[in-house]
This record gives structure tokens, C-alpha cells and sequence, in this order.
């Protein structure tokens, strides 16, 4: 089931419903036990607990108390430790209390060569970026030392993931009863994220309705949450969808071949090709029907429009014609390009759409730039324009019209390479004419494609023929498994 990531505000929200749990310190107990139980693995994982020495850097707030009765928990393990308080009078009274009592050491700076710091600066409190005396700790630690932040690292904003400077950057990041947005859209700085149940309820099963209704709704799936088309007993090249790749051109073939390549090894129904690369696209892939015109190409049940094939007249009718269908249309790269120019291309539009833009085709499309709030940026275009839009990064963000916005965290930047935004199109539109929509097309395809650069790469540079290459191992990951339900009735069928 897709996870949600919640606001400041309703982690708030969350824990006020749990009543006396908040109010007489048990879920602060539940979440620095929690905290300790992580180090101590991580301990126990390079050598043990006993003798080894944690650090505690702690800031004014209750993210102060979690660190420091987490310490507390370690130093009755065995565990030396040490505090830095940034805000000594402010310092939360009873942790402080528990970590002297368990032995623990207050001083101004934290020594050399811990194994373990915990940074308890500030949680879902913290506004704006880690003040210098707090910066001043974690620059002074050696890499030796792993970080371990509590609830988030100060400095990453709860809501937007914006990463200020300067921030913590953390190893593992243990967070409390739901994951917040910040572990998706900041997931590079918060390491591996660890969940702790502290028996808070989940606030959209239990809220009685006081709580503010927050829009947009940030998801993310797991490897389970991707149901990728299978092809059925009863199918042929037809029932499975065929998707039409209208991209590249004679001159530049890379973006069409690209782009038709993903959609042939994406599912197994047909893919045509329109466009002046047709010789060079069925040269690579002679399964693609390819045709040179729009008026030739033959029945499709979803378009990709776009990559290479240019912003001139010719373009733009083929936009008009192909966005005038009731079919579900991708479009990327120069076709974003002209749709900026002429947005009432698409503002009529009912049948499923979807764009995918980078950063700066983003930015053609609204005016402005994606900004720190990336989240909000996508889901605002979405409702505005009522299409479904799929900004790429390494955290991918696809945006529903409804508010709803799936994330999906690429665990590495090496797909940023020219070409693999064509093969991302590729492969989402023929999702897309297996019929899955916009968003969940989106999203399997950012997913797989994340999956094929990590296989692709192991640790090295590519291109986007190698991502292309490790597309057909990076299916069958969520394909081989799963393919068929506990009754035998394949996924596709059903
Ligand atoms: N409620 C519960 O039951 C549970 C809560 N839990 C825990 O509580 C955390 C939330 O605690 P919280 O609300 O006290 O806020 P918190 O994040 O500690 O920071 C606020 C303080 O920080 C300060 N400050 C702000 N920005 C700053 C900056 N950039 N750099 C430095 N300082 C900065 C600001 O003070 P200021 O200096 O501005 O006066 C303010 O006083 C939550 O994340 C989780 O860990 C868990 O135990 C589970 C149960
Ligand atoms: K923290």
C-alpha cells in the first residue's frame, strides 16, 4: 500500500489525538527508546555497545528530549555520552535529568572520534537553516562518525524538503508513527529512514474531522505498489495497447530511437513510430511500425509526443492533431516547449494527459521557477492546467489535478544523462496505452527507470543506451514475482 507523508501540522494533529499518551510523556519515552534501539544496532552492527562513545548535540525543544533520553537508554547500555546543549536553560528539563542521572557528560564541544552522534537540534519545529553553533558541531566531526538525526535532520524543512545551508546530513533518520514529507523530498539528506511505531493513530483512519484538510497529498510506493501490465491467455499485440512515439527526426534519430526502444521493452504490445527517423528507428527495432506521417500511422491507444522532434510549425500541428484526440497523450521535452507557447492545447483537454518536465521546461511552462517548494509547485500546475504532471529529479514528483502526488526517491542521480528523459517517455507511454493512468503510469515508469540506472551504473557513469539496456532486468525485478495471484489469475486479467 502507498505510504503517505505527513505535515508538521498533522504529525501535531496526530499526536494531540493520542491524549494522555502526549501529555504524561509516553510517546517521548516510545520515540527516544526507539532512537536508542536504532544506535544500538547500529553499535552492536561495528563491534557492540559497551565502551564505544555517543554524542548528543541537543537544541531547545522536544527533539532536544528524545536525543537526550535516548542517550540516557544508551549510557545504561554501557554506552559513554556526551552532550553539547545549544540552548542550556532551555534544554528539555526531564531528559536532561535522565542523561545526567544515567552518567552522561554536558560540555561545550563534543570530543573527537565518536562512534554515534545523534542530532537532536530540532525536529518538526525547526524553521530556517542549523544555526551556527549547531553547524559548528557537526563540521567538526570526522567521517568516521555516523549521524543519526531524530524525527529529521535540522536544517531540512518538515513540509517543502527544502535543504537549507547549512543542514545536517544524516546516515539514518529515525522518525516516529508516519514517515513526514521531508524524508521523501529530502531523502538524500536523511540517509535511511527508520519508522518507529509509538502508537500514535493513523491520522486519515481516525481524525474526526477537526483536523485541517492538507492538500496536496504526498505518497510513495513501494516495489509492491507497482503493478506492471502483464500480458493475459486471451491477449494479442493489439489488447495489450499500442502506444504511437511521435519524437526524433532524420537528422537527430537519438531521441526517437530512445524513446520507441523503451516502449518496446516496456510491455509487450505494438509500438509505432511516426516520424522522418522511421529508417533509422526500425534499423534498431524492427518490431516498430513505423510510418513518416501522422495521417499513416494506424490505430494507437496512447501517444508520446516530443523528445527531438522540434518547435516549428510542423510541430505544432502535429500537437494540435494529436491533442485533439479523446486518447491519452505524454508529452515531453519540445512538445512542453510548445505547449508553453500555446497552452490552450491542452486547457480543453479530457482525456488523460500527462507532461513530464525537468526543472527548466517547468519553468517555460509556468513562468517561474520550480522554487523550494517543489511539491507545491507540481501540484499547483496540475490543478491549474488539470492534468496530470510529472516533474522529474531525483525525487520524481507526479501531480494529480486532485491534489494527490506520488514521489519517487531515484536513490541516485546517475539518470542524469541526455537521453533518459526519452526513455523515461518511452516507457510511461506505453503504460499508458496498457491503460494505467497518468499518475500510476508516472510512477511505475519513474520507479523502473530509477531501477535501471542503479543497474546500469553500479557505481559508473552511463548513457542513456546502457539505462535503455538494463530496462528488460529492471522490469523483471517487479514482474518475476508477482506475476501471478495466490489462484492463478494473471495480474493482467484481472
Ligand atoms: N509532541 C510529542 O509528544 C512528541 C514529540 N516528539 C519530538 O518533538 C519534536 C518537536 O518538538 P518541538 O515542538 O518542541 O520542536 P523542535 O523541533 O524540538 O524545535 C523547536 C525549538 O527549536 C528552536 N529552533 C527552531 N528552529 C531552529 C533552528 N533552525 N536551529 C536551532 N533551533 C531552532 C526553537 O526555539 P527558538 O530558539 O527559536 O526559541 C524551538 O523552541 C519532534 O520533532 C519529535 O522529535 C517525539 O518525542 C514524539 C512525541
Ligand atoms: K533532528
Amino acid at each position: 500500500m502507498p505510504t503517505r507523508h505527513l505535515t508538521a501540522d498533522e504529525v501535531r494533529d496526530a499526536e494531540r489525538a493520542s491524549g494522555h499518551l502526549l501529555t504524561d510523556g509516553t510517546l517521548m519515552r516510545r520515540a527516544a527508546h526507539g532512537v536508542a534501539q536504532v544506535v544500538a544496532g547500529e553499535l552492536r552492527s561495528t563491534g557492540g555497545c559497551y565502551g564505544r562513545s555517543v554524542g548528543v548535540v541537543v537544541g531547545a525543544g522536544d527533539n532536544g528530549g528524545d536525543a537526550l533520553f535516548a542517550a540516557a537508554d544508551l549510557a545504561r547500555r554501557g554506552v559513554a555520552t556526551h552532550a553539547v546543549l545549544l540552548a542550556p536553560d532551555k534544554a528539555h528539563p526531564a531528559g536532561l535529568s535522565a542523561f545526567r542521572a544515567a552518567g552522561g557528560r554536558v560540555g561545550d564541544q563534543l570530543p573527537d572520534g565518536l562512534d554515534v552522534v545523534i542530532d537532536g537540534v530540532v525536529g518538526i519545529g525547526g524553521r530556517g537553516p542549523l544555526r551556527p553553533a549547531a553547524a559548528e558541531v557537526f563540521d567538526a566531526l570526522g567521517p568516521e562518525t555516523t549521524i543519526v538525526a531524530v524525527d529529521l535532520p535540522s536544517g531540512v524543512d518538515a513540509d517543502t524538503g527544502e535543504v537549507h545551508t547549512p543542514a545536517v546530513r544524516a546516515d539514518i533518520t529515525v522518525t516516529f508513527g508516519f514517515p513526514r514529507r521531508a524524508h521523501l523530498l529530502a531523502a538524500p539528506v536523511c540517509g535511511r529512514v527508520v519508522v518507529v511505531d509509538i502508537g500514535i493513530g493513523d491520522p486519515a483512519g481516525e481524525f474526526d474531522g477537526s483536523s485541517k484538510t492538507v492538500s496536496p497529498q504526498l505518497f510513495s510506493y513501494s516495489d509492491e505498489d507497482i503493478d506492471w501490465p502483464l500480458p493475459g491467455p486471451g491477449d494479442d499485440k493489439y489488447t495489450q495497447g499500442v502506444v504511437g512515439i511521435i519524437a526524433g527526426s532524420h537528422r537527430y534519430p537519438g531521441a526517437a530511437i530512445l524513446a520507441t526502444g523503451a516502449a518496446v521493452t516496456a510491455t509487450s504490445g505494438m509500438t509505432r513510430y511516426v516520424g522522418s527517423a522511421h529508417a533509422e528507428v526500425v534499423a534498431h527495432f524492427p518490431e516498430v511500425v513505423a510510418a513518416p506521417d501522422l495521417a499513416d500511422a494506424g490505430r494507437v491507444q496512447a501517444w508520446v509526443v516530443g523528445p527531438g522532434m522540434g518547435t516549428d510549425d510542423a510541430a505544432l500541428t502535429t500537437l494540435r492533431t494529436v491533442l485533439d484526440t479523446d486518447l491519452p497523450v505524454l508529452l515531453d521535452a519540445d512538445a512542453l516547449t510548445v505547449v508553453a507557447e500555446h497552452p490552450e492545447l491542452v486547457a480543453r483537454r479530457a482525456a488523460p494527459t500527462l507532461l513530464t518536465p525537468h526543472a527548466g521546461e517547468f519553468a517555460r511552462l509556468t513562468g517561474a521557477g520550480v522554487g523550494a517548494d517543489r511539491l507545491a509547485a507540481v501540484a499547483d500546475l496540475a490543478s491549474r492546467w488539470s492534468l496530470t504532471v510529472l516533474l522529474k529529479g531525483r525525487i520524481t514528483l507526479i501531480a494529480e489535478p486532485s491534489g494527490r502526488v506520488v514521489g519517487n526517491d531515484a536513490g541516485s542521480s546517475w539518470a542524469a544523462t541526455a537521453g533518459a528523459g526519452d526513455v523515461l517517455s518511452g516507457i510511461a507511454g506505453s503504460l499508458l496505452a496498457a491503460g494505467r493512468s497518468p499518475q500510476e503510469a508516472g510512477a511505475a515508469a519513474a520507479r523502473v527507470h530509477a531501477r535501471a540506472a542503479e543497474l546500469a551504473s553500479c557505481g559508473a557513469p552511463i548513457g542513456a543506451s546502457a539505462l535503455l539496456g538494463a530496462l528488460r532486468p529492471a522490469i523483471r525485478e517487479f514482474t518475476a514475482p508477482r506475476g501471478r495471484t495466490r489462484t492463478g489469475t494473471p495480474r493482467s486479467s484481472r
